[in-house]
C-alpha cells in the first residue's frame, strides 16, 4: 500500500512527512533474524508513535513527554561507551543483570536502568496492540475514545496510580473521531488503514511477546 505522503495529490502540507505505516515499519525492522529485538529500531518505532501523538494535539503532551524522556534515556545508553551492550533487548538484559546495574526490588542506585525504562515502554506496547486491534475491527460509528480507554484499562492502567489514570481518561476524551483519526494516520482510505493495521499488528504482537517472555524468564516484570 503506497503512503499518501509519497503519492502526488492533494495531501495537506502538514501530512507530507508523516505516514503511520512508515512509523510502524520500524517495529518490523526491530526483529532480528534470530528473533531478538534491536533497540535502535524499537526506539525509532516509539519515536514515530510520539510524532503521531503530537500531531493529535497539545492535550497529549504529558504522555508524549514521558515517552520521549524514556526514549532518550535508552538512546543515551546506546550512545554511551557501553553502547554495543545495548544492541538488542536481550543483550541489554544480560549486560545490566551481570553487572548489577538494575534495581530489582526498590529504587536505589540505578533508578533509570535500561531494563526498567524499557519495561515502561513495553507495557505501553501492549496498550498499543489492544488499541490497534480495536481500531482495526471497529465499525464506522466506533468511538476512538472508548476503544482507547478500553485498551488502556485492560493493560497499562494497572501500573498507573489514580491521578495518572484520571488524567489519561480526560485526554482520551479529546481524541478525534474514527474518521479524523484515520485521516491523521495519512495512510489512505479507511479500507487501506484497516488493511495496514492487519499487516502491522502481528509484528507489534510478536515484538511484545518476545520481550514479555524474556522479562518473565529473568523475573523482571515488576521492576520499580
Ligand atoms: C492515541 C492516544 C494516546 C493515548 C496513549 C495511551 C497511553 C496512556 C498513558 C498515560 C501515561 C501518562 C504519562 C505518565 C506516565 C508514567 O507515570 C508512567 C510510569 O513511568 P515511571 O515509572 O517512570 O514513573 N509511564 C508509562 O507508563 C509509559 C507511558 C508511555 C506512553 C506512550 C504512549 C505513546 C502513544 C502513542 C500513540 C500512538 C497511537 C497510535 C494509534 C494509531
Amino acid at each position: 500500500l503506497p503512503c499518501r505522503s509519497i503519492m502526488a495529490g492533494p495531501a495537506a502540507p502538514e501530512n507530507q512527512n508523516f505516514c503511520f505505516k512508515d512509523e510502524l515499519e520500524a517495529f518490523k525492522l526491530s526483529l532480528s533474524p534470530n528473533k531478538e529485538v534491536i533497540i535502535e529500531h524499537y526506539l525509532a518505532g516509539w519515536n514515530g508513535l510520539v510524532k503521531f501523538l503530537n500531531r493529535l494535539g497539545n492535550v497529549f503532551g504529558f504522555i508524549s513527554k514521558d515517552a520521549s524522556s524514556k526514549i532518550q534515556i535508552l538512546r543515551n545508553f546506546l550512545n554511551s561507551e557501553h553502547g554495543s551492550e545495548y544492541f538488542t533487548v536481550q543483550s541489554m538484559v544480560k549486560y545490566e543483570l551481570e553487572n548489577n546495574l538494575v534495581d530489582l526490588k526498590k529504587a536505589g542506585s540505578h533508578p533509570e536502568s535500561g531494563c526498567r525504562t524499557l519495561l515502561r515502554l513495553h507495557r505501553a506496547l501492549r496498550w498499543l496492540e489492544l488499541f490497534l486491534e480495536r481500531l482495526r475491527t471497529s465499525q464506522e460509528d466506533g468511538k476512538t475514545s472508548v476503544m482507547c480507554a478500553d485498551a488502556y484499562n485492560e493493560s497499562l492502567a494497572q501500573f498507573h496510580p489514580w491521578v495518572i489514570r484520571k488524567a489519561a481518561g480526560v485526554a482520551f476524551c479529546m481524541l478525534p473521531g474514527r474518521l479524523s483519526f484515520f485521516e491523521a494516520m495519512n495512510v489512505g482510505t479507511p479500507d487501506q488503514v484497516v488493511a495496514m493495521l492487519g499487516e502491522a499488528l502481528p509484528v507489534v504482537a510478536e515484538v511484545y511477546q518476545i520481550t514479555q517472555d524474556l522479562y518473565a524468564k529473568h523475573d523482571l516484570l515488576d521492576l520499580p
